[in-house]
């Protein structure tokens, strides 16, 4: 046979060896670099086990104490009620939930290495939280390093959506999200660079925050990515209701805070904004031009703007200026500004969770593939071709400049027609429903209508509305994306089969302006809660 013939010269079979022998090599030495990693992770997996074992043995103990205690009505109250109990005395009780990094414990980013290292001191936000009473008592999952809007990672494994166990709560802070949805909690801390306390909130329909960048302390924060100062990172919180982040935000923009980090400015809570009831301009749109929105994402926007409008607000449509220069050129263009080496070396040495895959073997490769690939994506599918591009890197400190300089101007343009409108705040779509577990890495252009505020820094948030309605999936069929590529493919796969699922809408308002963005939520909420329960 020819193929045997092949195999018996000499030279075939020493390049086979060599193959055999590098490929033996290779597995060997990622299983060696991977070796600490390894061992750390049962040890983390066992803590957990005892921990939970110990907070099932002190739940057993207090059934046996108080036979008469149903502590069910006491973890749905709103954090306020709570608040008005404890002062009266009626209620006695220890649990505010942070996952801040906090005194004697890990803060893992779902990183091997970031094992065993337990903080040496409290976070701001923890500090100043805990001097107004608060107890932190738990530490939730997260995605692996925060960088996807899934929750999972090799340690602690994936975490569920609880509204449909098939859908992910969402990340990265995606256990927050679940916690507060099963009503485990009462509040919850995250963090925000592409969506990170919006999705897992509009995902488990729940309620949260991104503020400006700077106005709370993100000192002692943990993060496998710092030092972008552009599309920045920032702390915010999540809770079942607007009433509850307005109390959080209230506790935390303090003298307190600002002391312990000067860093942030200090500018109190503002009671009369966030109390005032004028009658607000409220700039909405349904869509981006960039990710079509699913049909309840939209219904949601119409819904919510209708209720404005009756309730006596001024309505406005508003469009948003080029949202695909502003995702991929500067959006992404920040998000990999280094060429992703920052997150490439955290993950040396660590086991890559199967929701970060996609992004890190993208980033893996050299640039002139990258390149390469950007080209030959540029006839098939555009919008991966700038993916690529943007994964090269800007490549000088110059580049990086003028790449801050952009957003600088993308900023000022967006403040410009927001003031040529006279308006107060800006309604939009937030991203619902939930996807399936695995989506997240797949519909990577999704996350357009929340990265928005990142790249912009304006303080956003969002606050469930509806419901996934049997209408709304009859109206997939007709799904196509704007684009028509994978991405939009994969958000329709993604978003399917979730009829009764939350859906939330977004309020933004401009920078500094987190009480009137507050307001705007509360305003919200109210006007969907009354009309679902008419006098
Ligand atoms: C052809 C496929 C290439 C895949 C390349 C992946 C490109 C990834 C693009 C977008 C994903 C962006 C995810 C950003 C998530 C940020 C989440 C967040 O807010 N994290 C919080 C934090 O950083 O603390």
């Amino acid at each position: 046979m020819p193929g045997m013939i092949w195999l018996s010269h000499p030279l075939v079979v020493l390049l086979l060896v060599a193959l055999l022998g590098a490929v033996l090599l290779g597995a060997t030495v990622l299983f060696w670099r991977q070796a600490p990693a390894r061992s750390k992770i049962p040890r983390a997996q066992k803590r957990r086990e005892e921990a939970l074992r110990r907070m099932a043995a002190l739940a057993e103990r207090l059934r046996q104490q108080e036979p008469e205690l149903d502590p069910k009505p006491i973890l749905e109250l709103p954090l306020e009620m709570l608040v008005q109990k404890m002062l009266a005395d009626e209620l006695s009780l220890e649990s505010v939930l942070c996952s801040y990094l906090e005194e004697g414990h890990d803060s893992s980013c779902g990183l091997a290495q970031f094992l065993e290292k337990p903080a040496a001191k409290d976070g701001v936000i923890v500090k100043v939280l805990k001097a107004q009473g608060a107890i932190p008592f738990v530490k939730t999952n997260i995605s692996q390093t925060l960088q996807s809007y899934d929750c999972s990672n090799p340690i602690y494994g994936q975490t569920l959506n609880p509204q449909n166990l098939k859908k992910t709560p969402g990340g990265s802070s995606g256990g927050e999200g679940a916690l507060l949805a099963e009503g485990g909690s009462i509040l919850g801390m995250g963090t925000d660079t592409g969506g990170s306390i919006r999705i897992p909130a509009s995902f488990c329909g729940v309620c949260g925050i991104r503020v400006t960048g700077y106005r709370l302390s993100y000192s002692g924060v943990a993060s496998a990515v710092k030092g972008r100062k552009a599309g920045i990172t920032v702390a915010g919180p999540l809770a079942r209701d607007v009433e509850s982040l307005a109390l959080c935000l209230r506790a935390l923009l303090s003298e307190h805070m600002h002391r312990l980090d000067p860093t942030t400015p200090f500018l109190p809570f503002r009671e009369q904004v966030y109390s005032s009831n004028r009658p607000l301009r409220i700039g909405y749109y349904e869509s981006d031009g960039f990710t079509q929105p699913s049909p309840s994402m939209a219904r949601a926007v119409k819904l919510t703007s209708r209720l404005l409008r009756d309730a006596g607000h001024q309505v406005i449509p508003f469009s948003v200026p080029r949202t695909e220069y502003a995702f991929f050129h500067l959006y992404q263009g920040t998000l990999f500004a280094d060429g992703g080496a920052t997150l490439l070396e955290k993950l040396q040495g660590d086991i890559v969770d199967p929701s970060m895959k996609n992004t890190v073997n993208s980033l893996r490769l050299p640039d002139s593939l990258k390149r390469f690939l950007a080209w030959i994506w540029k006839y098939i599918e555009p919008r991966v071709s700038q993916i690529f591009e943007m994964l090269c890197g800007v490549g000088t400190p110059k580049k990086l400049w003028e790449l801050h300089q952009a957003v600088e101007e993308y900023q000022q343009e967006f403040i410009a027609k927001w003031r040529s409108l006279d308006l107060d705040v800006l309604l939009s779509p937030a991203l619902d429903p939930a996807f399936y577990i695995g989506y997240p890495a797949k519909a990577n252009t999704s996350i357009s209508y929340l990265a928005l505020y990142n790249l912009l820094n304006f303080p956003a948030g969002v606050v469930p509305v509806t419901t996934v309605t049997p209408q709304d999936e009859k109206e997939l069929a007709f799904y196509k994306g704007y684009y028509r590529d994978s991405s939009d493919k994969n958000f329709l796969e993604a978003v399917r089969g979730s009829v009764g699922l939350s859906v939330a809408v977004q309020c933004i308002a401009l920078p500094w302006e987190e009480e009137l963005c507050l307001r705007f939520m509360k305003e919200v909420e109210t006007l969907v809660k009354n009309q679902m329960e008419p006098k």
